[in-house]
């Protein structure tokens, strides 16, 4: 039997939403001692590296992901642990591999503003506009994970970004406490 000593975080949201930036800062703000034990797995470029891509779909104007292959190529480093997975998909990976469930939200406006600036043609900005006020993505969230690690964060500036990875940091700092030998990676 294995077990990781460091939790595996998905942080996960509409596209637009926030979930590179609150990654990248996650890492940047942790401590040298627990940045040395995380990865920061930007799941559309990890796709494309190793092979994930299964073609294109024209009318989201995105690449089509091979999730099957995707997570098996993914299983060895979530046994690891420290992995923070960036990525709008949530309910692919295997729950026993999962710590931390982070959907960051954020308000419509700001959100249609920023997908604007990308230059994302109107049926995408409408797509994920919908996904967003549907909650969509907080709701695959809590389908696929048990509810205690399932949460919601919401941002639209950097004081708050920054008090929700703040957040997240003393959460990881109460699992290792709570978790002195590691969790499991295999099913109870
Ligand atoms: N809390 C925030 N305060 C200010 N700007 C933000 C904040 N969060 C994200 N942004 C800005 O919004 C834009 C989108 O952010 P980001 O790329 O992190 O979103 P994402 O959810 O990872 O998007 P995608 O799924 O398309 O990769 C970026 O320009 C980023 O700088």
């Amino acid at each position: 039997m294995t077990s990781r000593l460091y939790p595996n975080i998905i942080i996960t949201g509409t596209p637009g939403c926030g979930k590179t930036s609150h990654c990248e800062s996650l890492v940047e703000s942790l401590n040298d001692e627990l940045r040395s034990h995380f990865q920061h797995l930007e799941i559309s470029k990890v796709a494309r590296e190793r092979g994930c891509i299964d073609g294109f779909d024209q009318e989201r104007d995105s690449s089509i992901v091979d999730e099957d292959k995707l997570v098996d190529s993914l299983e060895p480093d979530l046994r690891e642990g420290g992995k923070i997975i960036d990525w709008h998909c949530c309910d692919v990976f295997p729950e026993r591999l999962i710590d931390l469930v982070v959907v960051v939200t954020c308000d419509n406006s700001v959100l249609f503003d920023r997908l604007s600036q990308r230059g994302y043609p109107d049926s995408k900005i409408t797509e994920n506009i919908d996904c967003e006020i549907m909650q969509v993505i907080l709701q695959e969230a809590k389908d696929s994970y048990a509810p205690e690690i399932v949460i919601e964060l919401s941002s639209e500036d950097l004081e708050t970004m920054d008090d929700n990875v703040e957040r997240i940091i003393q959460w990881i700092n109460s699992w290792r406490e709570n978790n002195p030998d590691g969790a499991s990676n295999e099913l109870d």
